[in-house]
């Protein structure tokens, strides 16, 4: 069966200068992840043109309102949670609503004991252009202001000792549609290989560490991979390797990412000889090339981002309806006294072909994995057509 994905959204502060007209809000905040498979059906969203007093009875999610004065309401797009500084909150909460760290303990952090229990794990940041992506993935380098990647990296740690397993990363971008290695010296950087295989597995049959391998169904033979015995080690190879990454200047962003990186962490472990892997994306923004000014090397970089990501779209969609009907079909199963394992609705094809980033990640959506989209929103008036193109 097919994995389905959580999806998260996350406002961003506006920022120095910024043009926010309090036209878009966050309500409820967050959905219970007692079970995180259970748990991928966000609320419905609610019909048009509902009266701001309706605004308490919606399940999370984002509210983009039309006439910011008076609350009447536009559109409400669910989330499994949203985050969003406190002004922006609907109904306050008690707590942070805000911070990397919120979303890393409500969120990720169940996903961490799901790959010490050997799944695959993928979480992404998706998102137009400065909204937020890489902060939320790798904070803004200061110590105190940690991303996911960094706090995933310590909470793994704290948890392993050589005894439960050991810990190894690769490291990579996807740079027009095409995968480089960031944990080789750029003079060695080439185009790496991905092919499908269906004997790439997690498993081996003899008596030494299983083979470490990014998918199960493709592979990537020379990609690199690298021991990590501690954070420390961790932080040295990242920061080194986060230095190779294509990135460029725009008018939108002076420091965007031209690329998507995927880093990925291997933890082995010693008792079930099985790999949890969780896969961590920071992916290049969606751009509307009326405001980001760009060149004709920035154009070609930004067509060929907004094509993957269109395909992830696509993906994800599919993924979700897919699981919806087989959920469906289930529950129809159960009520007809029907054996629900014999079940097999007819489902949509999953187009993973349409682009190197969604054949990357086909196992990791598509297996008996688990999948956390963080939806990365920008405030600002002038993005507002592209907040709703990403939630919508
Ligand atoms: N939650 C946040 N709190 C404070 N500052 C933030 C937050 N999110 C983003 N920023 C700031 O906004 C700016 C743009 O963020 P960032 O570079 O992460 O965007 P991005 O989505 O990765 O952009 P691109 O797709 O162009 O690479 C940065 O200066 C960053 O420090």
């Amino acid at each position: 069966m097919s994995a389905a994905v959580r999806i998260v959204a996350r406002l961003r502060p506006p920022l120095p200068g910024e043009v926010c007209d309090d036209g878009v809000r966050v309500i409820s905040h967050c959905s219970p992840v007692s079970d995180y498979k259970e748990n991928t059906d966000p609320a419905p969203p609610l019909a048009n043109n509902n009266k701001a007093t309706a605004i308490t009875n919606l399940g999370p999610g984002i509210l983009v309102l039309k006439d910011a004065a008076s609350s009447s309401l536009t559109q409400h797009y669910p989330f499994h949670s949203a985050y969003c500084p406190e002004k922006w909150l609907s109904t306050p909460i008690d707590g942070d609503s805000a911070s990397t760290r919120s979303l890393f303990t409500h969120d990720v952090l169940p996903l961490v004991d799901q790959v010490l229990s050997g799944a695959t794990v993928t979480v992404f940041a998706y998102g137009v252009t400065s909204s937020g992506k890489t902060y939320t993935m790798q904070g803004n380098g200061s110590p105190g202001d940690q991303g996911i990647i960094g706090m995933v990296v310590e909470e793994l740690f704290r948890r392993i000792d050589g005894t439960v397993g050991t810990v190894s990363m690769s490291y990579l971008e996807l740079y027009l549609d095409t995968p480089y290695d960031l944990l080789v010296p750029p003079t060695q950087r080439r185009r790496l290989q991905i092919l499908s295989t269906s004997s790439a597995g997690t498993t081996s049959s003899h008596n030494g560490p299983p083979p470490l391998s990014f998918g199960t169904s493709i592979h990537l033979p020379n990609l690199s991979t690298h021991p990590v015995d501690s954070p420390d080690t961790f932080h040295s190879l990242y920061a080194d390797a986060a230095r190779h990454r294509s990135t460029g200047a725009t008018l939108l962003n002076s420091n965007s990412s031209r690329s998507h990186a995927v880093l990925t962490i291997y933890v082995t472990l010693a008792n079930s000889r099985s790999v949890g892997k969780l896969h961590l994306l920071d992916l290049a923004g969606s751009e509307n090339n009326n405001l980001t000014g760009n060149n004709p090397e920035r154009m070609k970089e930004s067509s060929a981002i907004n094509k993957s990501l269109t395909a992830l779209g696509q993906v994800v969609n599919a993924l979700n309806d897919n699981a919806r009907t087989m959920s469906r079909a289930v529950k129809a199963a159960k009520l007809a006294g029907e054996d629900e394992a014999s079940v097999e609705p007819k489902v949509k094809l999953v187009p993973y072909r349409a682009s190197s980033l969604t054949r990357l990640l086909s196992d990791a959506l598509g297996g008996p994995s688990l999948a956390l989209l963080i939806v990365c929103l920008a405030p600002g008036t002038k993005f507002r057509s592209d907040l709703v193109r990403s939630v919508g």
